[in-house]
């Protein structure tokens, strides 16, 4: 029993010794678990702090990144408002330079892609097809146009062309108006004016200078105002700077002309019946070596509204053919005038303060002599001052005539491309040859030959007096962008580029054109005739 009791104290002994150890080797463990732990925390401690640290820095880094781009934004705003200053600067420092050496402004529009761009001739080739639908034709910038010229087999070679302005093909009719008003200005300054659109057929000429035409209509619509092209506003503007003048002072007359198959017509011309009607005319060249239509119709007009009635009415008569290109190609030039008459006292012509008040004062003492009778549309001699103070006014008035010459030229086209036939291909004839008379007349000016073929066409000898005379010149450059007409896009941009270089001597002001009591000797346009 008492070996049985000592056996058992001595295997607890050893239960207990070993138990200690566990318990010894378990606190070791605990230890070195928890300095583990605290050497690991003070690890992860050093890396928040770091990062914290990092953060911080970075913090400032971007701190001082925001204060530098925003010190960078400040200053590449002011570098673009020092540009665009500059900019407008040059701008004006080359108008003033094209003002003195008589240049033509050219602008150039790119009209946007459209569906009928995708319709393709049948001699082209399958290579060709293929890149029809991609643009050629891009706005760079407001003054240059790019040209990617691609052609297969070949690597594509880019080459750029500097007009006045370039308009994209989102830019609006109002912004490309906004370009021209300051030339209506101009005009009741005392100017000649003439804004033309040139450009290959279906490019956008017509769009341009009179807006989107009525489907199987050629008249314009008045309805969409903001679609209105530079016709219908240039009027409403005159009659707006006209409507900010002494009462009296200023009238105005129309002419609608087309130049087809090398003839001109009247297309205000009435026949017994007061219907509208176009009449053949022709171009003569005066003593003064103007050049003029005798017998043409000039309707006075007094607002917008009526002009438009009857530039619509005369454009019923307008000569349009469908071609491959589009379906409403003109196949004529069309050139509407408005001429502006101005009643001016003395030697006076100008919008100052002092013109002004001198043509209020003589509108007040001779209101019942004179204008009236001049906007009659009739001869003045009957025009009789009755008493000395009259007599003294009526003989220090002069009439000043101003002309605003708009040009919807027919578009300049290669045969394969517009697919015409039979008549359709004479007109296309006629069409090229005065676009190139056009041409050689610019060239002949450019090179200040002695002889200038103005009468080379029948467009020519009627531009005359716009193209190479006294005119602020407009050329208005319409572009289609597709690839397909690259050849006629090239070729609009060559001409436009030469015309930029033709210079014509410094535009003059109108002054006095006429006395009112040499008028007896006039006819009604203010010009003799041989
Ligand atoms: N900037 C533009 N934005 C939208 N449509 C346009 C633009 N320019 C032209 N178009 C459209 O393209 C088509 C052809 O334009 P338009 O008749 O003005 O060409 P054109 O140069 O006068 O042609 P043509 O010399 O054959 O008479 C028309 O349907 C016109 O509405």
């Amino acid at each position: 029993m008492k070996l049985q009791r000592s056996s058992a104290v001595t295997q607890l002994h050893g239960a207990i010794k070993s138990l200690k150890q566990d318990l010894k080797s378990l606190r070791s463990f605990a230890l070195a678990l928890s300095k583990d732990f605290q050497r690991q925390s003070k690890t992860c401690l050093y890396q928040v702090l770091a990062a914290v640290q990092g953060i911080q820095l970075q913090n400032e880094a971007m701190r001082l990144f925001q204060i530098k781009a925003f010190d960078l934004e400040q200053s590449l705003q002011e570098v673009t408002e020092r540009y665009e200053k500059e900019k407008q600067k040059r701008k004006a420092l080359h108008n003033n330079l094209i003002e003195l050496r008589g240049n033509i402004r050219v602008h150039c529009r790119i009209r946007p892609l459209l569906p009928f761009d995708d319709a393709v001739g049948h001699s082209v080739s399958q290579d060709r097809r293929r890149n029809f639908s991609e643009k050629a034709a891009y706005a760079a910038d407001d003054e240059t146009v790019l040209v990617k010229c691609s052609r297969p087999g070949h690597a594509s070679v880019n080459k750029t062309f500097q007009f006045e302005r370039v308009y994209n093909d989102l830019e609006s009719q109002d912004a490309v108006f906004a370009d021209v008003a300051p030339l209506l200005t101009s005009l009741l300054d005392g100017y000649n004016v003439c804004i033309m659109a040139y450009g290959q057929t279906g490019s956008g000429k017509t769009y341009t200078m009179l807006g989107p035409q009525l489907e199987g209509n050629l008249s314009f619509s008045l309805e969409e105002e903001s679609e209105l092209g530079i016709i219908p506003r240039a009027t409403q503007e005159v009659f707006r700077l006209i409507s900010e003048k002494p009462p009296g002072s200023y009238w105005v007359e129309v002419s609608v002309v087309e130049v087809y198959n090398n003839e001109i017509f009247d297309l205000l011309a009435k026949d017994g019946y007061g219907k509208v009607f176009g009449i053949k005319r022709d171009v003569v060249t005066t003593r003064e070596g103007k050049s003029d239509v005798p017998l043409l119709t000039h309707e006075t007009v007094e607002n917008a509204s009526e002009f438009l009635h009857l530039v619509n009415k005369g454009l019923q008569l307008r000569v349009t053919h469908p071609t491959l290109v589009h379906a409403h190609s003109s196949r004529s030039h069309l050139v509407v005038t408005l001429t502006i008459t101005t009643v001016v006292f003395g030697d006076n012509f100008g919008t100052s303060w002092e013109d002004e008040q001198s043509s209020q004062r003589l509108n007040k003492e001779a209101s019942c002599t004179f204008p009236q009778k001049m906007r009659d549309n009739k001869s003045t001699s009957s025009s009789r001052a009755s008493s000395p103070v009259q007599l003294e006014a009526t003989e220090k008035m002069k009439q000043v005539k101003t002309r605003l010459q708009l040009v919807d030229l027919a578009g300049s086209e290669c045969v394969g491309m517009s697919g015409v036939t039979g008549a359709a291909l004479r007109e296309t004839s006629f069409i090229n040859r005065s676009l190139s008379a056009l041409a050689d007349v610019l060239g002949a000016i450019a090179e200040q030959r002695a002889h200038v073929p103005y009468r080379n066409s029948k467009l020519t000898h009627l531009l005359q007096d716009s193209v190479g005379g006294d005119a602020k010149l407009l050329v208005m450059l319409c572009i289609s962008p597709g690839q397909k007409y690259l050849t006629e896009t090239m070729q609009s941009l060559g001409f436009g580029t030469r015309a930029r270089q033709v210079q014509r001597g410094q535009v003059k002001k109108k002054l006095s054109q006429c006395r009112v009591k040499e008028n007896k000797t006039l006819d009604s346009s203010g010009f003799k005739y041989h």
